[in-house]
């Protein structure tokens, strides 16, 4: 049987209703994994599994909200969002008229990879006005496709839904099926750890790691976590630990703070450094999320 895979990149202005399309899809759909967690240049905001396909959703907060100070930064979070995604999501609410940065806009117009521009909370507008839109838009982003939707009344959803899947290329799936549904835990605090380590050292260090939970046990008040930070080098491994082990308790507490948001209760982690020459090469599925930079 073939199998279809792919990155979905959705953006858009904040409050536009990308949460609430994922969570469209998913009523829709069979396992999901939500989660606010950040990967190196990515949020994932769901992973959809059927028989024959994966689809992974992201978005890419710095383009809305630049958070990061540096501007190359930024420029690998625009690269990102258009070569690292196979389909590009661009969600706009009825009555928006454009992207706050023009030259971001432009970038959409030019993309290479399919556009489906998402025109969303229609049930809040009339024919005339939904015409008059979708007129614009059409102007605006000649290459898209547009869809008029209402993400959270599930109108034209499944549609949209159906085309991402059309458009995904054949490819194997980029995250074991089975072991993430099973174990969707392990994969935000991993995701969370790795946020940490990214804003926490140069540059160099967080395309060097991987991490690995080895334990996540939950009982009613309390969630242990025990996590090995995998580097390739004992230099990283010093670096990781810093002076006198501060900078890793550092990325512990940080990541503990998160955590306990997430799941909503303690949190008591513990962080080992490891070295591992070849993580890299073991590490196939996460290349297109930026650890191969
Ligand atoms: N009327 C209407 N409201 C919607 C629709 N989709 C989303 N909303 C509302 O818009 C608000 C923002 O939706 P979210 O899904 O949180 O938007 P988001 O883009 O994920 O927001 P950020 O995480 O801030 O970027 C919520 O109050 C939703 O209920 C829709 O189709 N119609």
């Amino acid at each position: 049987m073939s199998h279809k895979a792919g990155f979905v990149n959705i953006i858009g202005n904040p409050n536009v209703g990308k949460s609430t399309l994922m969570n469209a899809f998913v009523g829709e759909r069979l396992s999901i994994i939500t989660s606010k967690a950040q990967t190196t240049r990515h949020r994932i905001l769901g992973i959809v599994n059927g028989e024959d396909f994966q689809l992974v959703l992201s978005d890419t907060p710095g383009i809305i909200k630049p958070a990061y100070e540096m501007q190359e930064s930024m420029m690998n979070f625009v690269k990102s969002a258009f070569e690292d995604a196979d389909i590009l999501i661009y969600m706009v609410e009825i009555g928006e008229q454009d992207l706050k940065d023009e030259a971001f806009f432009n970038k959409i117009v030019y993309a290479k990879i399919p556009v489906l521009l998402l025109l969303n909370k229609i049930d809040n507008s009339n024919q005339e006005q939904l015409e008059e839109q979708v007129a614009f838009w059409k102007e605006k982003v000649p290459n898209a496709e547009i869809f008029p939707i209402s993400a959270l009344q599930n109108f034209n959803v499944p549609e949209v839904f159906g085309r991402i899947i059309e458009l995904l290329p054949e490819s194997p799936a980029y995250y074991p099926k089975d072991q993430l549904t099973d174990k969707p835990e392990r994969f935000f605090v991993n995701e969370t750890i790795r946020e940490k380590i990214l804003l926490n050292y140069a540059k160099e260090i967080p395309y060097a790691v991987e991490i690995v939970t080895e334990e996540f046990f939950e009982d009613e008040k309390i969630i242990r976590i025990r996590s090995v930070i995998m580097v390739e080098r004992d230099t990283q491994k010093g670096i990781i630990i810093g002076h006198k082990g501060a900078a890793l308790k550092k990325v512990g507490m940080d990541a503990r703070v998160d955590l306990e948001k997430f799941f909503g209760k303690q949190i008591h982690i513990e962080l080992y450094v490891k070295v591992n020459k070849n993580w890299r090469s073991n590490a196939n599925m996460l290349k297109r999320f930026g650890y191969n930079q």
